[in-house]
């Protein structure tokens, strides 16, 4: 590929915990597990690095605890990184390691240049604001004040989810989990970012109802070639969606490809096994 990325990260590192003389010198570092015995500190990801290209789909997967979520939410900044670089292609940041952004720089970059679709919609929407009103409220974030363009926009986002337009005042506390998913996914569009974060956004919706929201964003992906990072414990949401693929373990990325590769020909035993799984 020869386009620049539209998400760059490197060598990002996140650990809970002060460490201690044992695990401080990485070397030193039980690789087996994701903690120090000693002192307990988890190395929740470590030496993440990958580039992000312009139109892809990229899945993470990865089983419980290999670090997935918690690289998302450094990218994302809703955690703080332990140390790391990221970089977007967009002109005035492009030269700018996000990490090193104050608060409320990096609260631009969220609401001007980023979405983000939360496994739990609690975290993504507020329930007892109508629908329209949760999308209203992140485009005001990125900068709108023409309340009847904003109704406009928001209600061509509800309906490219297929939300209907004569439910858009109702609140998504009364929405079924697909529903509040496509809403979320609504809200995430609405800045254009040129980058999407979805973290398990299909986890624990009913079989026909993840293949809906699977469907949407496949179709999001084809539309408007926005770059999208998937996380998943979930083989087959990857295979569906993901052009190439990051597998992690232990906080660390052990293999990575285009996604028919990883699968098909898995390296690592550790994704050998998974692949084998799904058999
Ligand atoms: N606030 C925290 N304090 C201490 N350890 C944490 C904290 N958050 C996450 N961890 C640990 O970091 C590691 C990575 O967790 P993370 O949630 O990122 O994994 P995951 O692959 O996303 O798994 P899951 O899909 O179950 O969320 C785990 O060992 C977890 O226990």
């Amino acid at each position: 590929m020869f386009e620049k990325p539209s998400l760059s990260v490197r060598n990002l590192e996140k650990q809970f915990g002060e460490g201690c003389p044992n695990c401080n010198d990485a070397s030193n570092r039980f690789l087996e597990k994701n903690y120090c015995p000693v002192c307990g500190t988890v190395y929740a990801c470590q030496n993440v690095s990958f580039d992000l290209y312009p139109g892809e789909i990229l899945g993470v997967v990865g089983e419980s605890g290999s670090g997935k979520s918690t690289m998302m939410q450094c990218l994302y900044f809703d955690l703080e990184v332990t140390s790391g670089e990221a970089y977007i292609q967009v002109e005035e940041w492009q030269a700018k390691n996000l990490f090193s952004l104050s608060s409320q720089q990096k609260r631009f970059i969220r609401n001007h240049h980023y979405g983000m679709v939360y496994q739990n919609p609690i975290r993504g929407l507020k329930m007892d604001v109508s629908s329209i009103g949760n999308i209203a409220e992140k485009l005001i974030a990125a900068g709108s004040r023409n309340v009847s363009e904003m109704e406009r926009v928001g209600g061509a986002l509800l309906e490219s989810v297929q939300i209907p337009l004569n439910r858009r005042k109702e609140e998504p506390r009364n929405f079924s989990g697909g529903m509040q998913q496509r809403v979320q996914i609504a809200k995430a569009l609405s800045n254009n970012p040129p980058v999407l974060f979805l973290d398990e956004v299909t986890t624990g919706l009913d079989l026909s109802v993840q293949a809906n929201v699977l469907d949407l964003i496949k179709q999001i992906q084809r539309e408007l070639g926005i770059s999208m990072l998937v996380v998943s414990h979930d083989l087959a949401v990857i295979k569906m969606l993901a052009d190439r693929t990051i597998v992690m373990l232990n906080g660390a990325i052990i293999e990575e490809g285009l996604t028919d590769q990883v699968l098909e020909d898995p390296q690592h035993s550790y994704t050998q096994q998974l692949v084998y799984s799904l058999l």
